[in-house]
């Protein structure tokens, strides 16, 4: 297990109150928690180990630092997003670690109702920990957000109060140890999670305006989510958290993720050469890499009587022919659980690995069976809307799709459009646009109609669609379109991304990858890479 991993763990058995009874049923300590219980305490960590334990998460973690300021000083919400496994939980708590800050825990993950939830922060605040003694009951009982707010509001107060009167003495007492000053954190773990419970989107309105209801300068809320932020704003009024984006590894973060802590870097960089980049492929969450190259990298040494050795050119091929045969079967397996939903899992989760995973096979396998020949051009002009700038579309498509007018028509413009193409493309590049409904439909109808001539190929594959029950459609492909645009939002293929301040009217965008975009494009012989702008 990484290190961060372990003492994660071990900072939540010390607060096991922080969690419902199924994720530490009985606390291992039996002293009675203290605020110091809201604090790392003495496993204390230099930025410069929390920095190396993190490769790829510099800047990330950087910006956290940054934005949670100085001792005392009162922070904006904050969001960290991105895919899972990206590192988002352990750099959040070894962040909190570092600067021995005191904050309560709580996963919805874990904490899976607004009644689990809140008691879960309420117990943390009120020193409260579950046990035999107290038939595992928490402190208060609590489903009502209105009862909540009156209940934290009441346990916060209490406990700033210590945290004031303790900053005083603790100084004094302990002069080696960072003083943990007078305000205290919320971290809420895996937010996107609140969109699948009952009244999911009240729950998630009420969180996110907290920070504005409770009017406390002493709590700084950190909220964590699989998705992007814009999923959640509904312009109610709050401020919307500041996010900080924690992106998917490159092939080479992972190598120095994995490099890190091993005994004989020489041995295990031939090893990582053997194996990372077919997996990356397949998967780029740690979580599963990690337990698969751990079994691998046992057999990897199996030949050698000494770990300690630096393998010479020789040595690795032998090393690797070795390997060989168990490689594909561990892709297999990696592939298996990464395009697989978990057991348990609920649909968030699902969605969350859907939007986000790097290679998703399999659900490609699902869409060329069960999707429509208008969804996949849907699928496409969405994709086509969240990725090329909107002050394209006219040069990208006429009303027949020509793509021989593009060329006439940027050089005619291109200088005048140069510069408003590298802003725009610089925002292209953040992530993601969203788009409203009609520049979707618009695109839609000029690249079905270009799609059209492809139409006839894509007879012999309508006897697959056929069989599964869709109806056969390529006369009218406009026909059922807003249905397609929610049945793509269902899949998560489309995300709903608020409402647009000025115009109103709800905006989408897409989440699918540039792989499955131009697999789907394949299967339908559009030639998507010709309408992707790229500078
Ligand atoms: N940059 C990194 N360096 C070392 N280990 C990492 C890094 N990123 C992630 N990990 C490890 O990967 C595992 C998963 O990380 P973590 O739970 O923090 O990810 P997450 O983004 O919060 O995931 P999820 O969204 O699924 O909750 C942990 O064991 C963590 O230590």
């Amino acid at each position: 297990m990484p290190k961060e991993e372990s003492s994660k763990v071990t900072r939540r058995n010390t607060r096991s109150s922080a969690s419902v009874t199924v994720e530490n049923p009985e606390p291992i300590e039996s002293h009675p928690p203290t605020i110091d219980d809201l604090t790392f305490g003495d496993e204390s960590i230099t930025l410069d180990a929390v920095v190396s334990d993190f490769p790829g998460r510099r800047s990330q973690i950087f910006d956290f630092i940054r934005l949670m300021g100085p001792l005392d000083c009162p922070t904006l919400p904050i969001m960290i997003y991105g895919g899972a496994s990206t590192g988002k939980t352990s750099v959040v708590l070894q962040v909190l670690r570092h600067l021995n800050r005191p904050f309560v825990y709580s996963s919805c993950r874990t904490c899976y109702n607004p009644r689990i939830l809140f008691e879960s922060i309420l117990n943390q605040l009120l020193l409260h920990r579950k046990c035999s003694s107290n038939g595992y009951s928490s402190a208060k009982r609590c489903d009502k957000p209105s009862d909540f707010v009156n209940l934290v509001r009441e346990a916060l107060s209490n406990v700033i109060k210590t945290l004031e009167s303790a900053s005083g003495t603790s100084r004094l007492n302990k002069p080696d140890e960072k003083p943990m000053g007078k305000m205290v954190y919320l971290i809420l773990d895996n937010v996107d999670l609140i969109r699948d419970w009952d009244k999911g989107s009240m729950i998630l309105q009420f969180l996110f305006s907290l920070d504005s209801v409770l009017k406390m300068p002493q709590l700084g809320i950190v909220l964590i989510s699989g998705l992007p932020p814009d999923v959640y704003y509904s312009n109610m009024g709050y401020t919307d958290p500041i996010p900080i984006f924690f992106p998917e590894y490159s092939e080479e973060d992972l190598r120095q993720i994995f490099l890190r802590n091993q005994a004989n870097q020489k041995l295990y960089s031939a090893f990582l050469d053997a194996v990372l980049r077919s997996f990356c492929r397949v998967t780029r969450r740690v979580e599963e890499l990690s337990t698969t190259f751990s079994s691998l990298f046992r057999k990897y040494c199996e030949p050698l009587d000494d770990l300690g050795i630096s393998p010479n050119e020789d040595m690795k091929r032998r090393l690797y022919s070795h390997l060989k045969p168990f490689i594909a079967p561990c892709l297999n397996d990696v592939f298996r659980i990464s395009s697989h939903p978990h057991d348990g899992e609920t649909r968030g989760e699902r969605r969350q690995k859907v939007s986000f995973s790097s290679e998703n096979r399999e659900e490609l396998k699902i869409l060329d069976f069960h999707m429509s020949t208008s969804a996949k051009y849907l699928l496409i002009a969405a994709f086509l809307a969240s990725r090329n700038p909107a002050t394209l579309d006219a040069s990208m498509f006429d009303s027949t799709g020509g793509m021989d007018n593009r060329k006439r028509k940027r050089k005619a413009s291109e200088k005048s459009m140069e510069k408003k193409e590298i802003a725009e493309q610089e925002a292209v590049m953040k992530g993601p646009g969203s788009f409203p409904l009609e520049r979707l439909l618009a695109i839609f109808q000029c690249i079905a109609s270009v799609g059209d001539s492809s139409f006839g190929e894509e007879k012999e594959g309508e006897e697959e669609e056929d069989a599964t029950g869709y109806e056969r459609e390529n006369n009218n492909l406009m026909s059922d379109i807003l249905l397609q645009v929610s049945s793509l939002c269902d899949a998560n293929f489309l995300i709903k991304s608020g409402s647009c301040p000025l115009e109103g009217s709800i905006r989408y965008r897409s989440m699918v990858s540039e792989d499955l975009a131009l697999k789907v494009a394949k299967s339908l012989s559009f030639p998507l890479a010709k309408y992707l702008y790229r500078r």
